[in-house]
């Protein structure tokens, strides 16, 4: 990949309340340190990074537990009342430091066990591709969409990915596609960039890098960190 720089975005300012903790479950412990932690820094291990950004909740309390990433400057802004508000004001924090054509990957704080390999291929694909590029993994089970306790419809899965983080994109790209996105209901960095008329490309990924967001998430998510420890990845 020539000199591309890139710039590291973690949403990190949710509440987490799918997972009913008493704390906010990037501040959860993964193998004795914050799940954000574990996110933010496999997030900064591309040799182009440059400088990370952190959005925060305004009453967050745990950031002075996370230590930051070995050479790579982290900085933190508050977040907003939805993850694109958040990723919003995390790019405007960016703004004089990146320049248009730079790389952005925006990843979950939520993620902790990214491998290297994903987040290396993930990024070499949207320095290749003007659309930018995502993190996902094909749909592998039968889709039953629910109405009351029970099955409304089984839904074609045909084509069907679930996305994933980092999602990576050119920083004027993205800036442009989420301010043009302003209230409206997009749940990751890819929705706001397709209402351009883009085509972000998609990237098979690890099923190791789940979301963490359901209590019983936090034992798989310990047991895939192991895994990619015990593999180096
Ligand atoms: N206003 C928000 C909401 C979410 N996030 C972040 O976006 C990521 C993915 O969101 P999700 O899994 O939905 O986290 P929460 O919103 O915390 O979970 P919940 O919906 O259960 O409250 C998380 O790292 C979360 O911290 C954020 O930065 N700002
Ligand atoms: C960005 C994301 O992780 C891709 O699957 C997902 O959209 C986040 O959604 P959430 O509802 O904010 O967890």
């Amino acid at each position: 990949m020539a000199a591309e720089r890139l710039w590291v975005v973690v949403p990190a300012a949710g509440r987490g309340t799918r997972m009913g903790a008493d704390r906010p479950k990037q501040y959860l412990r993964l193998a004795g340190r914050p799940v954000l932690e574990h996110a933010l820094h496999r997030a900064c291990a591309h040799p182009a990074a440059a400088g990370a950004v952190v959005a925060l909740a305004a009453d967050d309390g745990g950031w002075g537990e996370v230590r930051p990433p070995e050479g790579v400057a982290v900085a933190t802004v508050t977040g907003g009342a939805e993850r694109c508000d958040s990723v919003r004001a995390a790019l405007a924090a960016l703004a004089g430091r990146a320049r248009a054509e730079d790389l952005v990957a925006v990843h979950d704080a939520a993620r902790p066990c990214l491998p290297r390999r994903d987040l290396e291929a993930v990024v070499a694909a949207a320095a290749a591709d003007a659309d930018g590029a995502l993190l996902a993994l094909p749909v592998g089970d039968t889709l039953k969409r629910e109405a009351e306790g029970r099955v409304a419809e089984t839904v074609p899965r045909e084509g069907l990915w679930r996305a994933l983080t980092p999602q990576v994109f050119r920083y004027g790209l993205l800036r442009e596609a989420l301010e043009g996105a302003a209230g409206a209901p997009v749940t990751d960095e890819a929705a706001a960039v397709e209402r351009l008329g883009r085509r972000p490309r998609l990237v098979a990924g690890s099923p190791l890098n789940l979301k963490i967001t359901h209590p019983g998430d936090l034992a798989l998510a310990a047991a895939a960190l192991r895994l990619l420890e015990e593999e180096g990845a």
